[in-house]
């Protein structure tokens, strides 16, 4: 069986460089070109990429996944910084390139997905849940892909079961000290040296708190989900938002 021809984006980064090493070391998989800043889109069209996996910045993401879709080139997309906005326009380009698929996970460690679902599943059963999402200072954005669809994830549970608002008697504070508000559920946001990729959510009742942690301690913590994510798109056409679709959860 011949091989999945597979590029990566971002090849010298903190993530693609361990992208880069899990689909040389993958025997069903062949890397046929490695992108950085600067080079030319081009060499995925001439190496004959079948997906690429774009691994970026946000600043950076929306122009190579264009010319990926234009191109009929399959994404498995890392880069964070996803609006209502960027994904519409997305879309729009899915739309004319019937038969492609790009896959956005805005985590790709199986922790992780497990962490927003399980959380997905608690927060109606508390009055109140907060997010503190934990990272290496060199990361791009805040709050943290993953954070931001976390919070969204439990704001559109609590709304489906019809909870009341979470209750907060904050009358006056520093402005930020609550941290972001990402419907309704607080995120908040560390930058610390010595961390890599972490999520605590807090869940609190009369009497009693959850807290669901995970630690991403290793960047080998999410190829497993970029192979599987590579594996998998070339058979779903169109937008798929979040890993846990090509899992098995249930
Ligand atoms: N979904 C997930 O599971 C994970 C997602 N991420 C996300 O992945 C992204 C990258 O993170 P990280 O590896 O830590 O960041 P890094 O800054 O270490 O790596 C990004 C790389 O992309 C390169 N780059 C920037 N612009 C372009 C461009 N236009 N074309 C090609 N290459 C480009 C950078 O080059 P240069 O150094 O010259 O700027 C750099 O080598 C972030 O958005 C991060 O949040 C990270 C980990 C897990
Ligand atoms: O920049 C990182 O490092 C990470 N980015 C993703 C995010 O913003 O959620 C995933 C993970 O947290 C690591």
């Amino acid at each position: 069986m011949s091989k999945l021809r597979v590029a990566v984006i971002g090849a010298g980064g903190r993530i693609g460089s361990e992208a880069v090493r899990a689909v040389q070391a993958a025997d069903d998989l062949e890397l046929v070109a490695t992108l950085g800043r600067g080079d030319r889109l081009e060499t995925l069209t001439e190496a004959g990429a079948q997906v690429a996996v774009e691994l970026t910045h946000p600043d950076a993401v929306m122009d190579n996944l264009e010319f990926c879709v234009r191109n009929g080139i399959h994404g498995v997309v890392g880069t964070t910084g996803w609006t209502d906005e960027r994904l519409a326009q997305l879309r729009t380009w899915l739309d004319a390139a019937p038969g492609t698929g790009t896959l956005i996970a805005p985590n790709f460690s199986i922790g992780a997905v497990l962490t927003m679902r399980f959380a997905q599943q608690a927060a109606r059963f508390f009055e109140s849940v907060e997010v503190i999402e934990l990272h290496h200072p060199n990361k791009a954005d805040a709050p943290s892909g993953t954070a931001t669809r976390t919070a969204q994830l439990i704001a559109a549970a609590r709304q489906e079961a019809g909870s009341a608002p979470q209750p907060d008697a904050t009358s006056t504070a520093l402005e930020g000290a609550r941290g972001a508000d990402v419907d309704g559920v607080r995120v908040h946001s560390v930058r610390l040296r010595g961390l890599l990729a972490h999520q605590e959510v807090l869940l609190g009742g009369a009497g009693e708190t959850l807290t669901l942690r995970h630690d991403s301690l290793h960047h080998s913590s999410f190829m497993p989900g970029i192979l599987l994510g590579v594996r998998r798109v070339v058979t779903v056409p169109g937008l798929t938002f979040g890993l846990e679709h090509f899992l098995d959860l249930d």
